[in-house]
């Protein structure tokens, strides 16, 4: 029924003994907040990487806007995947992997530059963004001249200034006390399902993921349950413009760094 944003069936990775994940179906739709919740070790990470193309699992699939013209991920060889994930995917991460010596505009403009923008026009579209999430007046400060909850919205910015259909996120505010944990997940659900994109993400922590429209439980490499969170249900149909979202930043598309 539909298509899916991203669709996984019967996915199934191990390292050496340790059975990761075991036979996963997830279906996620355009514009859904999927939090995926369980104990450490059971295979969330190993679950995000899978869906994200970071790593291929040793069986099953994971298509990329199934039905008519879907990717299939698993399929791509290394190439492809990291040219999907570069142009298709955003990624934030618990340390934000983000690059101390540089600014915070010059790390988000990174992001467009890899994708072939040239710098003044990335960095322009970098500064919007990070006015939208609530940053003006600091893009040139580096890195470690700002807080734990300031760097993580600059990786907001990073993940989506090349207008990411999925952004994935892994202890996004891991490292946060738990105001600045939720202004983040703010930042981070306003400029992803806020505007008609998808969040898939990890954590530890039940308040964020209630923040999630969908909460999915992994026991043991596989899902054992899942259950609506308080978070808005993606809207109808295909995904929404951009209307929701942080006016000032320009979701630049993959095709605009053409
Ligand atoms: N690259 C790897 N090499 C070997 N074992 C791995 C590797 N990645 C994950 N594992 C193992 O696979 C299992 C699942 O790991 P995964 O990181 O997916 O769990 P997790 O639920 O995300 O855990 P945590 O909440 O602690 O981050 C664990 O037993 C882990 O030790």
């Amino acid at each position: 029924m539909g298509t899916f944003v991203l669709e996984a069936t019967g996915l199934v990775k191990s390292f050496g003994q340790t059975h990761a994940l075991a036979g996963v179906d997830l279906a996620v739709r355009t514009g859904e907040a999927v939090a995926i919740m369980g104990a450490s070790g059971s295979g969330k990470t190993t679950l995000l990487h899978c869906l994200a193309g970071i790593i291929r699992p040793d069986a099953g699939q994971v298509t990329f806007r199934s039905g008519a013209g879907g990717v299939d991920v698993t399929g791509l060889g290394e190439r492809e995947r990291s040219r999907l994930r570069r142009e298709a995917f955003g990624f934030v991460f618990q340390a934000g992997l983000l690059i101390p010596e540089l600014t915070a505009s010059e790390n988000v403009a990174l992001a467009l530059m890899l994708n072939g923008m040239p710098r003044p026009r990335a960095e322009e579209y970098a500064r919007g963004w990070l006015a939208a999430l609530g940053l003006a007046g600091m893009e040139d400060r580096r890195i470690g001249q700002l807080s734990g909850g300031q760097a993580q919205r600059v990786a907001i910015a990073r993940a989506q200034v090349t207008g990411a259909s999925v952004v994935f996120a892994d202890e996004p505010t891991g490292a946060l006390d738990s105001a600045t944990s939720a202004e983040v997940m703010s930042a981070l659900l306003h400029s992803t399902v806020g505007q008609g994109r998808t969040l898939v993400l990890v954590t530890h922590d039940a308040q964020v993921a209630e923040r999630c429209g969908r909460i999915v439980d992994v026991r043991d490499g596989r899902i054992v349950g899942e259950r609506a969170g308080a978070g808005a249900a993606p809207a109808a149909g295909p995904a929404a413009g951009p209307a929701a979202g942080p006016s000032a930043g320009p979701s630049a598309g993959p095709e605009v760094a053409a």
